[in-house]
């Protein structure tokens, strides 16, 4: 269909259904566009919120970078517009909600449906290093899955342009690399370390480094304090790529490519996403 991204919208163009949930900063409903009779999820995000965490600035910089991100796997803004008080974001609607609201349905999920997912948000991952975007915050409430049970990664909401090396604390506490607990500088390589994470939580349910208190966390973080319970029994393959993305040394995490070429990827993913 035609390209409406910087046609300018306005609320009149959308009935508003139900709340979906809040996002950072703003609460996010679904709503119809009237005259397509298009389904979207609206984000409203208070402008005073913005200004007193003073990221208007990144706001704008993360609005030029959605309406440039084109991937199945990534949640699409197709665009957005503001009124006195509040700013409106235009997003895909993900009709099956988020992931981790199954993971916990579940308790935890087939190697199937996990090698899938891992694919779908290596491949997205991929195409947001290549266009130098650096997502920072994948975790299971960021993963929506569409009408056909496809992942799609949202809540950019501290997205940023790849500065290479970075050095501030975002995201929960599970999913947070070696050298983000040390807050020393890193780089794209701690998406690959979430990924890990993200596989091992998909087959036993909980994240590996899960503890009662955030500093026994960080020590098992710090320490790679990695076990693999004996029930579900995960296969050999999946305790390998686990394994292998879950490396201290950054440097020497599986790549992204490698993970689209490891057995059990190829063995139990569903290329289709
Ligand atoms: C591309 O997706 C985004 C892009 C940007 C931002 C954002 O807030 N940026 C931002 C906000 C403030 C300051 C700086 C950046 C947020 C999202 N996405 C979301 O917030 C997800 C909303 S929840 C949802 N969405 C669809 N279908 C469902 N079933 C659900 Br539940």
């Amino acid at each position: 269909h035609q390209d409406n991204s910087n046609r300018n919208w306005s609320l009149q163009d959308f009935e508003i259904g139900k709340p979906l949930g809040r996002g950072k900063f703003g609460r996010v409903y679904v709503a119809r566009e009237r005259k397509s009779k298009y389904v979207v999820a609206l984000k409203i995000i208070f402008k005073e919120q913005i200004k007193k965490h003073k990221i208007d600035h990144q706001l704008v910089r993360e609005m030029e970078i959605q309406t440039s991100l084109r991937h199945p796997n990534i949640l699409r803004l197709f665009g957005w517009f503001h009124d006195a008080e509040r700013v409106f974001l235009i997003l895909e609607y993900a009709h099956n909600g988020e992931l981790y609201k199954e993971l916990r349905k579940r308790g935890h999920l087939s190697e199937k449906h996990a090698a899938t997912y891992i694919l779908s948000l290596t491949k997205a991952l991929a195409y947001c290093h290549e266009k130098h975007v650096i997502h920072r915050d994948i975790k299971p409430e960021n993963l929506l899955l569409d009408h056909e049970g496809r992942l799609k990664i949202a809540d950019f909401g501290w997205s940023v342009q790849s500065s290479n090396k970075r050095h501030t604390m975002c995201g929960t506490l599970d999913y947070l690399a070696p050298e983000m607990v040390e807050n020393k500088a890193h780089d794209y390589t701690v998406d690959n370390w979430t990924l890990g994470i993200l596989c091992y939580e998909f087959l036993y349910g909980v994240p590996p480094f899960e503890a009662e208190s955030q500093l026994d966390t960080f020590r098992r973080i710090l320490k790679v304090d990695l076990s693999f319970p004996s029930t579900p029994s995960i296969s050999l393959d999946a305790k390998n790529l686990i394994s292998r993305l879950l490396v201290k040394d950054s440097s020497r995490r599986l790549s992204l490519q490698k993970i689209v070429e490891h057995p059990w990827i190829l063995k139990n993913a569903n290329p289709m996403g």
